[in-house]
């Protein structure tokens, strides 16, 4: 059986990042149909256990449920999001494999699996990806509700991401922004006046990686760094690792809805994700080794990053609280969770605004306001920065980098907008669905940061109403807040105190078509920066920075 299995799915096969596939032909249907009925095997779309309907979706096959479709229309989110539009639906069930799949657009609907039922939603799939990356369920965002997610979220919570915690690691923070800034004035120091082109995405996602590896590793770099405070081959290489892991970790890979082809590597997901883990760990091991031998020989004994407190961790017989393994896990798991939203949405902002002038004339102007141009924006100015963080917040909305929030997986069979939802159903809560919902915005696909700002309130970056998925809400709402959203404000109003920005010689916009198999811009922004602020200030900070 699943030799047969592997056979029929190997001509399916049309990787989310690969080929497409060719057509199912009428063949492979009968075959599929005959193996099987003679295998006797029961094919219901509707439950009996229960009166209610499942949400509305398409007809599954047998066993193999959607499958074969799913192959066959590559990238599977345009797919899903195609079928929720044909069908007029906010919320579907489509059956990969023997596993209900249920997308949903609307807020409401969201909040009554987050809000109204969270408990009931509160595990996680058992995914090749997760299980690999986590190292068998060790961490805490990548694995199922039960006693090690408890124990490593309230470790994180505790000697990470509290408000004290937030504030010890907050020098390491200011001197990466400090960085950025120096970097980017590198670029356009030779002509100030004309400016120089800047890959913003390259930009933005080292200075997440950069504060990132500061606050776990007390470094930025893990090799020599490049004399302009940009990224050096190994920096490049461990942040492009982990873009690739993030890509492939919730792609629709055939085997997590059909076990029996586990192990077969059929579309070649596994090969990819061992080969960029193990590029991480290259970098990860040999310092969390070392470190630990400190500790044991008594060479250290005062927590300067959050590998130390880590590693000082006790239980109560004042043993190691964590294993090797643990910390190593949930290392790479921090270092997935904290680059790509801030950099994404920075890289989009920057996009959209150069294609509006007036809304960077408007920021530029409250940065002015606020913070002046005799000294470079702090995290104390946030609070007034009204404007700057609701163009922070519209990129959220309208730019999240995955089409899907992490999948919830529902632990009891249960009843949700009058629909049943067998227990074992993956909740995709849909990023751009919510967020370019027309029942909730306006003129949803337009970058509006002012639609954010008319109620009056403060302007933040969370969204517990789920009209959009920022950090999401709940038992697995994002427990990075404070991090994500210094990190994200930060970065983005040091790009826009620091430099004009405009589109490179030669171009009238940037081009905002987004990347086939993503949300991602299709081509990397590459835009022209001018340095804005005195000359004086650039020079004092490039002769005071660390790139250490
Ligand atoms: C702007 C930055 C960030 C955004 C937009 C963001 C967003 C999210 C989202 C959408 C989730 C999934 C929530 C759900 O399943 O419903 C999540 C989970 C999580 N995030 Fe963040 N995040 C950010 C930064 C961070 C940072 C800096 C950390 C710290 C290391 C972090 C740690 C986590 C963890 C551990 C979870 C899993 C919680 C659980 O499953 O119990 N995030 N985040």
């Amino acid at each position: 059986m699943e030799n047969s299995t592997a056979i029929i799915f190997s001509h399916f096969l049309a990787p989310e990042h690969g080929t497409y596939m060719t057509c199912l032909t009428p063949i492979l249907i009968i075959i599929i149909l005959v193996s099987f009925q003679a295998l006797n095997v029961r094919c219901s779309d509707k439950s009996n256990r229960h009166q209610l309907q499942l949400p509305p979706g398409p007809k599954p096959w047998p066993v193999i449920g959607c499958l074969p479709q799913m192959l066959r229309n590559r990238p599977t989110f345009a797919w899903i999001h195609q079928l929720m539009k044909d069908m007029n639906t906010e919320i579907a069930c489509i059956r990969l494999g023997n596993v209900h799949v249920i997308p949903v657009t609307c807020p409401n609907i969201a909040r009554e699996f987050l809000k109204s039922q969270d408990e009931a939603f509160s595990s996680r799939p058992d995914f090749m990806s997760n299980k690999l990356v986590s190292k068998r369920y060790l961490t805490t965002a990548l694995s199922p509700s039960g006693d090690q997610w408890k124990k490593m979220k309230k470790i994180l919570v505790t000697s990470f991401l509290s408000p004290a915690k937030h504030q010890l690691f907050y020098g390491k923070r200011l001197e990466e922004a400090d960085n950025l800034v120096s970097y980017l004035y590198s670029q356009c120091k030779n002509n100030p006046e004309k400016g120089g082109l800047v890959n913003v995405r390259l930009a933005t996602r080292h200075y997440c990686g950069n504060v990132i590896r500061k606050i776990v590793f007390n470094k930025r770099n893990f090799g020599e760094g490049m004399k302009d405070g940009g990224p050096g081959i190994e920096e490049k290489e461990h942040i492009d690792a982990i873009f690739t892991i993030l890509s492939y970790l919730f792609s629709f890979c055939i085997s997590d809805y059909m076990p029996s082809l586990i192990g077969l590597d059929l579309e070649g997901h596994e090969k990819v994700l061992k080969e960029n883990t193990d590029i991480v760990n290259k970098y990860h091991d040999p310092i969390i080794e070392e470190r630990i031998q400190q500790w044991r020989n008594g060479m250290k004994d005062q927590e300067e990053d959050l590998l130390d407190i880590l590693i000082a961790l006790k239980d109560d017989n004042s043993n190691p609280l964590l294993s090797i393994e643990e910390i190593k896990a949930q290392i790479t798991e921090i270092m997935i969770a904290t680059v790509d939203n801030p950099s994404n949405a920075a890289e989009w902002a920057i996009a959209e605004m150069i294609n509006q002038p007036e809304i960077i004339k408007k920021a530029v102007e409250e940065l002015d306001r606020v913070v002046g141009r005799e000294r470079l924006v702090q995290e104390s100015d946030f609070a007034k920065l009204q404007y700057v963080k609701a163009c922070a917040r519209e990129a959220f909305r309208l730019h999240p980098l995955e089409p899907f929030n992490i999948p919830h997986v529902s632990t009891v069979d249960t009843t949700v907008a009058n629909y049943f939802i067998p227990k074992g159903s993956h909740v995709l809560l849909s990023r751009m669905g919510l967020g370019r919902n027309p029942k909730v915005w306006d003129e949803p696909h337009k970058y509006k940061p002012e639609r954010h700002l008319s109620n009056g309130d403060d302007v933040e970056l969370i969204e517990p109403k789920l009209r959009f998925i920022s950090f999401s809400t709940g038992r697995r709402g994002c427990i990075g807040v404070n991090l994500g959203t210094s990190m994200t404000v930060m970065l983005f109003a040091r790009l826009l105190q620091g430099f004009s920005w405009s589109a490179p010689l030669g171009k009238s916009v940037i081009d905002l078509n987004e990347s086939k198999t993503g949300l991602a811009l299709a081509q990397p922004l590459v835009a022209l920066a001018k340095p804005r602020l005195p000359q004086a200030l650039y020079q004092e900070l490039t002769s005071s920075v660390n790139y250490s």
